[in-house]
């Protein structure tokens, strides 16, 4: 009986598919106008078997990152937009400023729909303003005391005992990223559900590691065929190729957790009242959700609007996620690079012991005043962008761009990455930025001050339009306050026993994915002097 029903399923499936295929060659775009350049595909499967669909499953498919094969589309068709199409499904990649300043900024009205992510379980998409009002600016002042608390743990973790810089030993990465998650991690939780303990926060720190792990791959469009043909997510798990099929039961748990433990441990605390105010006790209150939370199940009583509970749900899950990962691989790259170039670091303690002194640690009040170090910040964006292909977009109408078509519902994906070639490219651009490939944050400044001269990273790491991060200006802030903490305390180097094999390539070794890491590396954290060991150990002065 069992194997019956399962074959049925098998040829119902098979034949949905083949039905599917034969309803989208139909309706495949027809028009005078042509559709950007892109490799030439078969009829109905596309570009499916194409190096370039960022499917996974191509046999033989080459490990080369998503944004250096998009690279190579784009010198091959001498073209800043190209296009690919999967099954009936259109994808175009922009590859200039231009192309993403002309479409997602100034047309940003119809280009700012996402592309279904059927791997992601809807965790994106939701309600954009009741985020954008607690990450604005005005909002940030409010959350400088916990940004500082988290930066003295991690001052007084990297802490050697004793200051004996010939023998401060290795971090080894494990470690340092450890760190550097739980910076990122207890800023967020603490804004977001008002957490305020170590020991709590470790066990949600580790929740929105295991959950970026299945979103980090599954995010970029086209990673599995699932996002080019959506009735698959019915197929069940067993089902012949569905591997996706596994890969998302096994996720599904990590994700589910992300959602669920945090808001479940609040909502006992906002009914009894003893809640530290944050991000969803301020927007309950706004939707005056409050007297309507039902502590004993999951769902929400409704006297209010059904579903503002669930959007505030969703958003403060998404910045947990959003506000972990992200700043880690920012922090991670920035500590990498400063390894890399003692160049660098000498200007920059040059600069913070001129303005700060050594006798107590840089402050966001400072920021304004240490342009060498915001520099260094933005070529760590510009060199080593956290989502080199940022997220995708997808067009609501059918538009015409340079005299292409672009069909209604096609994804969007701005190649922010990309490495110059002629003069068309973004971070990477010989026409934007000067010998490119070259770590140099001077770029960004004239006469020791903060210049225009290259065009300011910010405006392509953070994404277009109407989807810009809201985020941005926290994960700033944050990444911020931690670089200049550790530039005036201490010197980042080298590791002492480095096997000349094992070291990593700056430039080109990072794990693939929506969020990029640099690949594991250990490093140097050496006190400069026995007065930032104290101020390591001390922190800032207690705000209670
Ligand atoms: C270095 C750190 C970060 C980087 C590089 C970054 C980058 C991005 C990018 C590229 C997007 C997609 C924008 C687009 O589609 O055009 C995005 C979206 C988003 N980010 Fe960030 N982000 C960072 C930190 C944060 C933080 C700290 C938070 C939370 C507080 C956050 C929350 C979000 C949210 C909620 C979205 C979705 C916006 C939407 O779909 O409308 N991000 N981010």
């Amino acid at each position: 009986m069992q194997t019956g029903i399962s074959t049925l399923l098998a040829v119902g499936t098979f034949l949905f598919g083949l039905l599917h295929l034969f309803v989208s060659f139909l309706r495949r775009p027809r028009t005078v106008l042509p559709l950007p350049p892109g490799p030439k595909g078969f009829p109905i499967i596309g570009n499916l078997f194409n190096e370039i669909s960022g499917y996974r499953g191509v046999p033989g498919s080459s490990s080369h990152h998503l944004w250096a094969k998009y690279l190579e589309m784009g010198k091959k068709y001498n073209s800043d937009i190209v296009h690919i199409n999967v099954l009936g499904d259109h994808t175009i990649v922009l590859n200039s400023s231009k192309a993403t300043n002309d479409l997602l900024e100034k047309r940003s009205g119809i280009y700012s729909d996402r592309p279904p992510m059927h791997m992601m379980m809807g965790l994106v998409g939701v309600h954009r303003r009741t985020f954008h009002q607690d990450f604005q600016p005005p909002a940030l002042a409010t959350y400088r005391p916990f940004i500082r608390q988290s930066t003295s743990d991690f001052l007084k973790k990297i802490a050697p005992t004793e200051y004996d810089p010939l023998r401060t030993p290795d971090i080894k990465h494990a470690d340092l990223e450890s760190y550097v998650r739980n910076h990122a991690g207890s800023i967020i939780l603490r804004i977001v559900y008002g957490m305020t303990t170590q020991e709590e926060m470790n066990d949600y720190v580790q929740i929105a590691y295991l959950a970026a792990e299945s979103l980090i791959a599954t995010m970029n469009h086209g990673s599995f065929f699932v996002d080019y043909l959506p009735w698959l997510k019915y197929v069940p798990a067993w089902f012949p190729g569905a591997s996706f099929k596994r890969k998302a039961n096994a996720w599904a748990p990590a994700v589910s957790d992300l959602l669920n433990k945090p808001w479940e441990r609040l909502k006992p605390l906002i009914k009894s009242g003893t809640a530290i105010p944050c991000f969803v006790t301020r927007n309950l209150e706004r939707f005056d959700l409050v007297s309507s939370l039902d502590v004993d199940s999951d769902k929400t009583r409704t006297n209010t609007d059904p579903n503002m509970e669930e959007v505030v749900k969703n958003c403060a899950a998404v910045a947990y996620f959003g506000g972990s990962d992200t700043t880690v691989s920012m922090l991670m790259s920035s500590i990498l690079a400063l390894s890399h170039h003692p160049e660098v670091l000498t200007k920059a303690h040059e600069e913070i012991d001129r303005v700060v002194g050594s006798s107590r640690l840089p402050d966001l009040t400072d920021r304004k005043d240490l342009p060498y170090v915001e520099a260094f910040i933005k070529e760590v964006e510009r060199m080593y962008p956290v989502t080199p292909l940022a997220i995708a977009h997808r067009v609501t109408i059918s538009d015409v761009y340079d005299g292409y078509f672009i069909p209604k519902g096609t994804a969007i994906v701005a190649n922010v990455w990309f490495v110059c070639f002629y003069h068309r490219a973004i971070l990477h651009s010989e026409e934007l930025y000067q010998d490119p490939l070259k770590f140099d944050p001077d770029r960004f400044l004239e006469d020791g001050k903060e210049s225009e001269r290259s065009p300011n990273p910010e405006l392509y790491v953070f994404g277009f339009g109407r989807r810009i991060c809201p985020g941005r200006y926290l994960a700033l802030e944050s990444a911020w306050n931690l670089i200049a903490c550790l530039l005036a305390t201490c010197d980042v180097i080298q590791p002492l026993k480095e096997d000349p094999k094992a070291m990593i390539d700056p430039v080109l070794d990072f794990a693939e994915g929506i969020i990029v890491h640099p690949k594991p590396y250990n490093c140097r954290i050496v006190p400069r002097s026995a007065t930032a060991l104290n101020l390591m150990k001390t922190g800032y002065p207690s705000e209670n």
